[in-house]
């Protein structure tokens, strides 16, 4: 019999079956005892899919030790071993709908018209455990291990200040298996790794894997100064007490102090899971602090989970829906450094390209020299890389046990990639490395033009990434026709008729590649073969010049001062309504302006300071670029509550809240937001909160509705007169 079933699997499967399962469980043993995989777990799902796929084909393969039977774990490890009173299992997954609709088919199946309920769940990236509470006291804590049989690990689970001891409330059992995850919060990742790299260890590769390095430590004070925290999702063996439904159970755990998941729900229909699904989905990274790989779905009556039961491996009566791999491991093929429109040197990270959450990605940020030291990776590492929703692309850590020595560290440049200048920090004490080249670094000067070609600053079409690149660096004429943003306006077509550049992809930034040669590709930018000029150059020069008529607010933006955003060149442009206004105010004057302040002031001083900045402003203004707003030079009516200073808090009947700004403003009143001793007045409509009693405290005269009525209309003698008396 025996014979004939081995007759039917053909050599070549036998042994990629052999293969794929040596590779399982060496992958296995370096994710549950090392805590150091070296593939992403999509990599292992995959190959564990591949394993179960055979077997799918030559059932003969399906052996009751083959990796695809067992709940992984069972090792000679430095933990004693302990037998968990009833088994801990593994889920199954579910990787689509249609896996998902077979599942709740099969329940609905088997339990024959029973009335049942489901309970939805987050999957918790960490590692499982059980804690056994005996008369209410904590006795031990487990790792998974196989399943039967896992770690003691009961020293470093008493570490975690989130795991009661001693379970409180009037129903505690003679005993009790509380299952559950530990995990890292992703917040407090990144320091471990600095701690780990600053001290010599080994940095861990993601969160998940540091939650199970930390608690499984052969000391536990090293767990205990790990910032480990723990979700319950179920309940092993237990005595002295019954309970119908496991949503139940949670509300009892909850209240013998145990830490129960927030965002569970019971449903009624598969229907109703799906929106679940769809809306943890979305909301993956704002919902917990920690990683979650999908949502578990459980039938909640724990009587009918009795009659569904179990196969070796995984219950019957749940599904684990995976949510999309969102970490895929990836060479470092180099770590390179790019200048920012102020002249911040960052260091990012190229690695081979690689899919994941949907989008190909082959750059990563690194911040700053000192945030690659604290990840301690090495170029030619293999890394985590972790893209998570619209988030940018991030490494997590090494694959430190794959390194084979020839990886060598990053060394932060000294000069400027760009323009050779030498790099240095703004400021003593600064982290990050600027280049002191402001004015003509090709670099700077280019992410400045981009800018003020963006839509929130002049808004001028046809000029992207490519022309900014072409106009500040072409490889020829020798000398590119912008030095700095100055001769803008000025540009005429015979400049940019002969500027050969490179063509830059609109992703990367990076230039394309020839693909006949695979050299970089160079073109004429702004003439097409035959020398004359391209549609989208006229087009360009066009609205270059029709960008000379745009708002004060839109050109002060384009100007790219420090902190200076559209939001306080609006700002601005509304209070002193010209650049030579902007310009002669005292850094009072500028500072006392509604969303400008302090910082924003020092920062425009600082900016007219400079000659070639006011080269600029000379070269704009001949060329006819707005530098006032129109009407500016005219009277703008009397402004009789000039020098006041006024806080407008509550509901007002007769005016909205910025209805009430513009008046106040109108007639020469700054409208601040907060109370102090240099308020003139405080406004205040019904529930006006903690403002009142601020202007009460520092006796600041209050308004009412009638009172604001006085103050506009009669100036501020009489609406003092009008003020409610402060308290003495
Ligand atoms: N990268 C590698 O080399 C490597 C190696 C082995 C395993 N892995 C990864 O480990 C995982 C496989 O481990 P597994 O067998 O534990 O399967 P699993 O993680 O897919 O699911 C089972 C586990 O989910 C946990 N869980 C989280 N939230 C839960 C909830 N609300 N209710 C119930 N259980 C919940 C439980 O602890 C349970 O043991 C996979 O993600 C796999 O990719 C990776
Ligand atoms: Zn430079």
């Amino acid at each position: 019999m025996a014979g004939e079933q081995h007759a039917a699997v053909p050599a070549e499967a036998r042994e990629k079956h052999a293969r794929l399962a040596e590779q399982i469980e060496e992958h296995r043993f370096r994710y549950y005892v090392n805590d150091q995989p070296v593939v992403s777990d999509a990599e292992f799902d995959k190959l564990l899919r591949s394993l179960e796929a055979l077997e799918e084909e030559y059932s003969e393969l399906r052996t009751p030790d083959s990796p695809t039977q067992k709940v992984a774990g069972a090792y000679e490890t430095d933990f004693t071993s302990v037998r968990h009173r009833e088994r801990m299992l593994s889920l199954d997954n579910a990787f689509d709908d249609e896996e998902l609709a077979a599942w709740a088919e099969r329940l609905a199946g088997e339990l024959g018209g029973i009335e049942y309920h489901l309970l939805c769940e987050l999957k918790v990236d960490g590692l499982a455990v059980n804690l056994t509470y005996e008369k209410g006291r904590l006795t031990r804590a487990a790792t998974r291990g196989d399943g039967r049989t896992g770690e003691d690990i009961t020293p470093n689970v008493r570490t975690i200040a989130q795991i009661p001891q001693r379970l409180r409330g009037e129903r505690v059992p003679d005993l009790v298996e509380i299952r559950g995850e530990v995990y890292f919060p992703m917040a407090a990742f990144g320091e471990l790794n600095a701690r780990l790299v600053e001290a010599g260890d080994k940095p861990f590769a993601n969160p998940r894997n540091a939650a199970a390095g930390s608690l499984r430590q052969k000391d536990p004070r090293v767990t205990a100064s790990r910032p480990l925290r723990m979700v319950v999702h179920g309940i092993g063996a237990r005595e002295g007490f019954d309970i119908a439904r496991l949503s139940e159970a949670y509300g009892l755990l909850r209240e013998w102090g145990l830490p129960t998941a927030q965002q569970n729900r019971v449903v009624e229909s598969l229907d109703e899971v799906r929106e679940f699904i769809a809306y943890i989905g979305k909301n993956r990274h704002s919902v917990v602090e920690h990683e979650i790989d999908g949502v578990v779905v459980k039938l909640d009556e724990i009587p009918l989970q009795g009659r569904l039961g179990s196969t070796s491996r995984a219950p019957r009566w749940a599904i684990a829906w995976k949510f999309p791999p969102e970490e895929v491991n990836s060479k470092l093929v180099n770590i390179r450094v790019g200048v920012g429109r102020t002249g911040r040197v960052t260091p990012y990270a190229q690695v081979e390209p690689v899919t994941v959450a949907g989008s190909e990605v082959e750059f990563a940020t690194l911040h700053n020299q000192e945030v690659v030291k604290k990840k301690g990776v090495l170029i030619g590492d293999t890394v985590v890389l972790r893209k998570a929703g619209d988030v940018i692309p991030e490494i997590l850590g090494p694959v430190v046990d794959l390194r084979d020595g020839t990886e060598r560290e990053f060394v932060m440049p000294a000069e400027c990639p760009e323009c050779g200048t030498a790099l240095r920090p703004m400021k003593e004490g600064d982290i990050d490395l600027r280049c002191p080249n402001a004015q003509t670094c090709p670099a700077q000067l280019r992410e400045r033009l981009f800018y003020l070609a963006g839509r929130k600053s002049l808004d001028i079409e046809n000029f992207g990434y490519v022309a900014a690149t072409a106009l500040t660096k072409p490889l020829e004429p020798a000398e590119p026709p912008l030095l700095d943003e100055g001769d803008l306006f000025d540009l005429t077509i015979e400049q940019l008729l002969p500027i050969r550049s490179y063509v830059l992809d609109s992703d990367s930034g990076l230039p394309k590649k020839d693909p006949k040669t695979g050299e970089d590709k160079v073109a004429l930018i702004f003439a097409n073969q035959d020398g004359e000029p391209r549609k989208n150059a006229l087009a360009m020069l066009e609205n270059i010049r029709a960008a000379k008529e745009k708002p004060l607010a839109r050109v002060l933006t384009g100007l790219s001062i420090r902190h200076v955003g559209p939001v306080a060149a609006e700002a601005l442009a509304r209070e002193f309504r010209s650049i030579d206004r902007i310009e002669q105010a005292s850094e009072e004057e500028l500072a006392g302006v509604d969303g400008v302040g302090g910082i924003i002031a020092a920062s425009l001083k600082e900016w007219f300071a400079v000659d070639w900045h006011q080269e600029i402003l000379r070269k704009w203004r001949a060329a006819g670029v707005r530098m006032e707003e129109e009407g500016a030079d005219e009277d703008r009516g009397p402004r009789p509550l000039e020098g006041l200073t006024v806080v407008v808090t509550g509901t007002l009947e007769n005016h909205t809240r910025d209805g009430a700004k513009e008046s106040l403003q109108n007639l020469g009143a700054k409208v601040t937001g907060s109370v102090s001793k240099k308020t003139s007045f405080v406004v205040v409509g019904d529930s006006p909160g903690s403002k009142y009693d601020k202007a009460m405290q520092l006796k600041v005269p209050v308004l009412n509705e009638e009172g604001f009525g006085v103050l506009l209309a009669q100036g501020p003698e009489a609406a003092r007169e009008a003020a409610v008396p402060a308290e003495q």
